[in-house]
């Protein structure tokens, strides 16, 4: 089996609702992005002879993927009060609003699928919340 893996990180701010301690209040952290791909065979002949897909192809994807939450305020749905997030909008404040509680596991789940809808044959997301932290996301069977 072969595994490929790429990364990237993003700076964004979040809070836990509903977390008793700091986290419940807006702090932020430098994400980091792993995402590894598999396959049990490699591409034969042309342009990706010996190669499972390009990294190039493969570091584009998560870039785009993690640059969209860059210096954003991360925001589970309907956790803010909607008159304080509709100032923090018309004040030009970068918001983002997901539909699970913003945890490095939820995230890892998260990017997991972004990656297949885009075709990955993902084996693995990992989403780093500080240096020494992270959650994983994976599966089991292979497609
Ligand atoms: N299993 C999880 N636990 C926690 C998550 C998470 O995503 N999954 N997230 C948080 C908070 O977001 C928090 O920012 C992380 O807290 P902490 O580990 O305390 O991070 P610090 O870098 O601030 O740690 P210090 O050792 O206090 O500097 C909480 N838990
Ligand atoms: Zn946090």
């Amino acid at each position: 089996m072969y595994i490929l893996k790429a990364e990237h990180s993003f700076d964004s701010a979040h809070f836990l609702a509903n977390y008793e301690g700091k986290c419940s209040n807006i702090h932020g952290h430098r994400w980091k992005v792993l995402i590894e791909v598999q396959s049990e065979e490699l591409v034969s002949g042309g342009q990706l002879d010996g190669m499972v897909i390009d990294f190039g192809d493969l570091k584009r994807d998560v870039k785009a993927m993690a640059d969209f939450y860059d210096h954003a305020l991360i925001i589970q749905r309907g956790t803010m009060r909607k008159e304080t997030l509709e100032l923090l909008v018309e004040d030009g404040f970068k918001i983002i609003e997901v539909e699970f509680r913003p945890t490095a596991e939820n995230f890892a789940a998260f990017f997991f699928k972004c990656m297949e809808e885009k075709g990955y044959n993902v084996k693995r997301a990992t989403v780093y919340e500080t240096p020494t932290n992270c959650a994983s996301y994976e599966r089991n069977e292979v497609r």
